[in-house]
Protein backbone atom coordinates (compact mmCIF):
# COMPACT_ATOMS: atom_id res chain seq x y z
CA UNK A 1 0.00 0.00 0.00
CA UNK A 2 1.34 3.45 -0.90
CA UNK A 3 2.86 5.59 1.80
CA UNK A 4 0.80 8.71 2.50
CA UNK A 5 2.66 12.02 2.46
CA UNK A 6 1.81 15.35 4.05
CA UNK A 7 3.67 18.50 3.12
CA UNK A 8 3.22 21.09 5.84
CA UNK A 9 3.65 24.84 5.89
CA UNK A 10 2.82 25.52 2.26
CA UNK A 11 2.63 29.24 1.56
CA UNK A 12 3.14 29.84 -2.17
CA UNK A 13 1.42 28.82 -5.40
CA UNK A 14 4.67 27.26 -6.58
CA UNK A 15 4.95 25.02 -3.51
CA UNK A 16 1.28 23.99 -3.66
CA UNK A 17 1.66 23.12 -7.34
CA UNK A 18 4.77 21.04 -6.65
CA UNK A 19 3.02 19.15 -3.84
CA UNK A 20 -0.07 18.48 -5.98
CA UNK A 21 1.92 17.43 -9.03
CA UNK A 22 3.94 15.08 -6.84
CA UNK A 23 0.60 13.71 -5.59
CA UNK A 24 1.08 14.51 -1.93
CA UNK A 25 -1.94 13.26 0.04
CA UNK A 26 -2.19 16.09 2.59
CA UNK A 27 -1.36 19.79 2.27
CA UNK A 28 -0.83 21.61 5.55
CA UNK A 29 -1.46 25.31 6.17
CA UNK A 30 -0.09 26.87 9.35
CA UNK A 31 -2.14 29.31 11.42
CA UNK A 32 0.31 30.37 14.09
CA UNK A 33 1.65 33.91 13.97
CA UNK A 34 5.07 33.04 15.44
CA UNK A 35 5.78 30.68 12.55
CA UNK A 36 7.57 31.76 9.36
CA UNK A 37 4.94 29.59 7.61
CA UNK A 38 1.95 31.40 9.11
CA UNK A 39 -0.76 32.39 6.65
CA UNK A 40 -3.70 34.76 6.92
CA UNK A 41 -6.88 32.73 6.47
CA UNK A 42 -7.74 34.46 3.20
CA UNK A 43 -4.39 33.43 1.69
CA UNK A 44 -4.82 29.82 2.81
CA UNK A 45 -8.30 29.79 1.25
CA UNK A 46 -6.82 31.02 -2.02
CA UNK A 47 -3.97 28.48 -2.02
CA UNK A 48 -6.20 25.59 -0.95
CA UNK A 49 -8.63 26.14 -3.82
CA UNK A 50 -6.20 24.40 -6.19
CA UNK A 51 -5.92 21.44 -3.83
CA UNK A 52 -9.57 20.73 -3.09
CA UNK A 53 -10.52 17.25 -4.26
CA UNK A 54 -6.90 16.45 -5.17
CA UNK A 55 -5.35 16.32 -1.69
CA UNK A 56 -6.69 16.65 1.83
CA UNK A 57 -6.46 20.13 3.29
CA UNK A 58 -5.05 20.33 6.80
CA UNK A 59 -5.32 23.39 9.05
CA UNK A 60 -2.61 23.50 11.71
CA UNK A 61 -3.34 25.43 14.90
CA UNK A 62 -1.69 25.79 18.29
CA UNK A 63 -3.98 26.08 21.32
CA UNK A 64 -6.47 28.01 19.21
CA UNK A 65 -9.62 29.60 20.59
CA UNK A 66 -13.09 28.41 19.62
CA UNK A 67 -13.62 31.61 17.64
CA UNK A 68 -10.42 31.20 15.63
CA UNK A 69 -11.10 27.52 14.94
CA UNK A 70 -14.66 28.29 13.85
CA UNK A 71 -13.44 31.01 11.52
CA UNK A 72 -10.85 28.70 9.94
CA UNK A 73 -13.41 25.95 9.47
CA UNK A 74 -16.08 28.26 8.07
CA UNK A 75 -13.75 29.89 5.56
CA UNK A 76 -11.25 27.15 4.66
CA UNK A 77 -13.39 24.02 5.09
CA UNK A 78 -10.39 21.81 5.97
CA UNK A 79 -10.50 18.02 5.83
CA UNK A 80 -8.46 17.73 9.01
CA UNK A 81 -7.49 19.97 11.94
CA UNK A 82 -3.95 19.43 13.21
CA UNK A 83 -3.68 20.32 16.90
CA UNK A 84 -0.04 21.16 17.57
CA UNK A 85 -0.21 22.76 20.98
CA UNK A 86 -0.97 21.57 24.49
CA UNK A 87 -4.55 20.55 23.73
CA UNK A 88 -5.73 17.99 26.30
CA UNK A 89 -7.84 14.95 25.33
CA UNK A 90 -10.92 16.83 26.57
CA UNK A 91 -10.03 19.89 24.48
CA UNK A 92 -9.42 17.72 21.39
CA UNK A 93 -12.86 16.13 21.84
CA UNK A 94 -14.39 19.58 22.33
CA UNK A 95 -12.79 20.88 19.13
CA UNK A 96 -14.00 17.86 17.17
CA UNK A 97 -17.56 18.39 18.45
CA UNK A 98 -17.44 22.16 17.93
CA UNK A 99 -16.15 22.04 14.37
CA UNK A 100 -17.35 18.66 13.10
CA UNK A 101 -13.92 18.25 11.49
CA UNK A 102 -11.67 15.23 12.18
CA UNK A 103 -8.68 16.10 14.34
CA UNK A 104 -5.07 14.95 14.30
CA UNK A 105 -3.24 15.44 17.61
CA UNK A 106 0.48 16.06 17.44
CA UNK A 107 2.39 14.40 20.27
CA UNK A 108 6.00 15.27 21.06
CA UNK A 109 8.18 12.19 21.43
CA UNK A 110 11.71 11.65 22.65
CA UNK A 111 11.46 8.37 24.58
CA UNK A 112 9.12 5.39 24.87
CA UNK A 113 7.41 6.83 27.96
CA UNK A 114 6.12 9.73 25.86
CA UNK A 115 3.86 7.31 24.00
CA UNK A 116 1.89 6.50 27.16
CA UNK A 117 -0.46 9.46 26.55
CA UNK A 118 -1.74 7.84 23.35
CA UNK A 119 -4.26 5.88 25.44
CA UNK A 120 -5.61 9.12 26.93
CA UNK A 121 -6.22 10.66 23.50
CA UNK A 122 -7.39 7.72 21.43
CA UNK A 123 -11.12 8.26 21.99
CA UNK A 124 -10.87 12.00 21.29
CA UNK A 125 -8.89 12.10 18.06
CA UNK A 126 -8.98 10.67 14.54
CA UNK A 127 -5.26 10.54 13.87
CA UNK A 128 -1.95 10.95 15.63
CA UNK A 129 1.11 12.82 14.44
CA UNK A 130 4.26 11.75 16.23
CA UNK A 131 6.76 14.61 16.13
CA UNK A 132 10.03 15.34 17.89
CA UNK A 133 10.14 17.45 21.04
CA UNK A 134 11.05 21.04 20.23
CA UNK A 135 14.52 22.21 21.28
CA UNK A 136 14.56 24.00 24.65
CA UNK A 137 15.35 27.40 23.20
CA UNK A 138 13.20 30.53 23.47
CA UNK A 139 12.84 30.81 19.70
CA UNK A 140 11.81 27.15 19.15
CA UNK A 141 8.35 26.61 17.70
CA UNK A 142 6.03 23.79 18.82
CA UNK A 143 6.86 22.09 15.48
CA UNK A 144 8.63 22.63 12.22
CA UNK A 145 12.06 22.61 13.87
CA UNK A 146 13.80 20.01 11.71
CA UNK A 147 14.56 17.82 14.72
CA UNK A 148 14.23 14.02 14.55
CA UNK A 149 13.53 11.44 17.25
CA UNK A 150 14.40 7.77 17.45
CA UNK A 151 12.22 6.19 14.74
CA UNK A 152 12.56 2.76 16.40
CA UNK A 153 10.15 3.98 19.11
CA UNK A 154 7.28 3.63 16.60
CA UNK A 155 8.22 0.18 15.29
CA UNK A 156 5.36 -2.24 15.92
CA UNK A 157 3.21 0.46 17.52
CA UNK A 158 -0.55 0.35 16.99
CA UNK A 159 -1.92 3.54 18.57
CA UNK A 160 -5.48 2.63 17.61
CA UNK A 161 -5.73 5.40 15.04
CA UNK A 162 -3.92 6.10 11.77
CA UNK A 163 -0.64 7.85 12.53
CA UNK A 164 2.06 9.89 10.84
CA UNK A 165 5.74 10.31 11.57
CA UNK A 166 7.32 13.76 11.42
CA UNK A 167 10.33 15.63 12.73
CA UNK A 168 13.58 16.15 10.87
CA UNK A 169 12.54 14.20 7.79
CA UNK A 170 13.96 15.16 4.40
CA UNK A 171 14.41 13.52 0.99
CA UNK A 172 17.62 11.79 2.07
CA UNK A 173 16.27 10.06 5.19
CA UNK A 174 12.53 9.58 4.62
CA UNK A 175 12.77 6.08 3.12
CA UNK A 176 14.93 4.87 5.99
CA UNK A 177 12.60 6.50 8.53
CA UNK A 178 9.63 4.63 7.03
CA UNK A 179 11.47 1.34 6.97
CA UNK A 180 12.64 1.64 10.58
CA UNK A 181 9.40 3.02 12.06
CA UNK A 182 6.97 0.97 9.96
CA UNK A 183 4.65 3.97 9.59
CA UNK A 184 2.27 4.33 6.67
CA UNK A 185 2.36 8.12 6.56
CA UNK A 186 4.98 10.87 6.88
CA UNK A 187 4.91 14.63 7.33
CA UNK A 188 7.58 17.20 6.51
CA UNK A 189 8.10 20.92 6.69
CA UNK A 190 11.64 22.29 7.09
CA UNK A 191 13.22 19.32 5.30
CA UNK A 192 11.73 20.56 2.02
CA UNK A 193 12.76 24.20 2.52
CA UNK A 194 15.65 26.37 1.31
CA UNK A 195 15.32 28.44 4.48
CA UNK A 196 12.70 28.65 7.23
CA UNK A 197 9.36 29.33 5.56
CA UNK A 198 10.62 29.01 1.97
CA UNK A 199 9.62 25.73 0.36
CA UNK A 200 11.75 24.25 -2.44
CA UNK A 201 9.65 22.58 -5.18
CA UNK A 202 12.51 20.23 -6.12
CA UNK A 203 12.83 19.05 -2.51
CA UNK A 204 9.05 18.56 -2.28
CA UNK A 205 9.12 16.36 -5.40
CA UNK A 206 12.14 14.40 -4.15
CA UNK A 207 10.56 13.89 -0.72
CA UNK A 208 7.33 12.46 -2.12
CA UNK A 209 9.20 10.28 -4.63
CA UNK A 210 11.56 8.87 -2.00
CA UNK A 211 8.77 8.27 0.52
CA UNK A 212 6.77 6.34 -2.04
CA UNK A 213 9.83 4.26 -2.92
CA UNK A 214 10.25 3.08 0.66
CA UNK A 215 9.28 -0.39 1.69
CA UNK A 216 6.55 -0.08 4.32
CA UNK A 217 7.02 -2.63 7.06
CA UNK A 218 3.37 -2.67 8.11
CA UNK A 219 -0.01 -2.09 6.52
CA UNK A 220 -1.06 1.46 7.36
CA UNK A 221 -4.49 2.23 8.82
CA UNK A 222 -6.58 4.38 6.52
CA UNK A 223 -8.94 7.29 7.00
CA UNK A 224 -10.00 9.78 8.00
O1 LIG B 1 5.82 24.41 10.84
C1 LIG B 1 5.62 25.28 11.69
O2 LIG B 1 6.04 26.43 11.57
C2 LIG B 1 4.86 24.93 12.92
C3 LIG B 1 4.58 25.92 13.85
C4 LIG B 1 3.91 25.63 15.01
C5 LIG B 1 3.49 24.35 15.26
C6 LIG B 1 3.76 23.34 14.34
C7 LIG B 1 4.44 23.63 13.17
N1 LIG B 1 4.73 22.63 12.26
C8 LIG B 1 4.32 21.30 12.49
C9 LIG B 1 4.43 20.33 11.39
O3 LIG B 1 3.46 19.74 10.96
C10 LIG B 1 5.76 19.94 10.90
O4 LIG B 1 5.58 19.36 9.65
C11 LIG B 1 6.39 18.92 11.84
O5 LIG B 1 6.58 19.53 13.10
C12 LIG B 1 7.72 18.50 11.29
O6 LIG B 1 8.51 19.63 11.07
P1 LIG B 1 9.98 19.46 10.43
O7 LIG B 1 10.83 18.79 11.44
O8 LIG B 1 10.40 20.86 10.16
O9 LIG B 1 9.80 18.67 9.18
Amino acid sequence: MAIEVKICGLNTDEAVTAALEAKADFLGFVFYTRSPRHLPIAEAVRLAAAARGRARIVALTVDASDDFLSEIVDRLNPDLLQLHGRETPARAAEIRALTGVPVMKALAISEAADLAVVADYVASVDRFLFDAKPPRTPQALPGGNGVAFDWRLLAGLDPGRPHMLSGGLDPSNVARAIEISGVGAVDVSSGVEKMPGEKDPDLIRAFVRNARAARAASAPRRDP
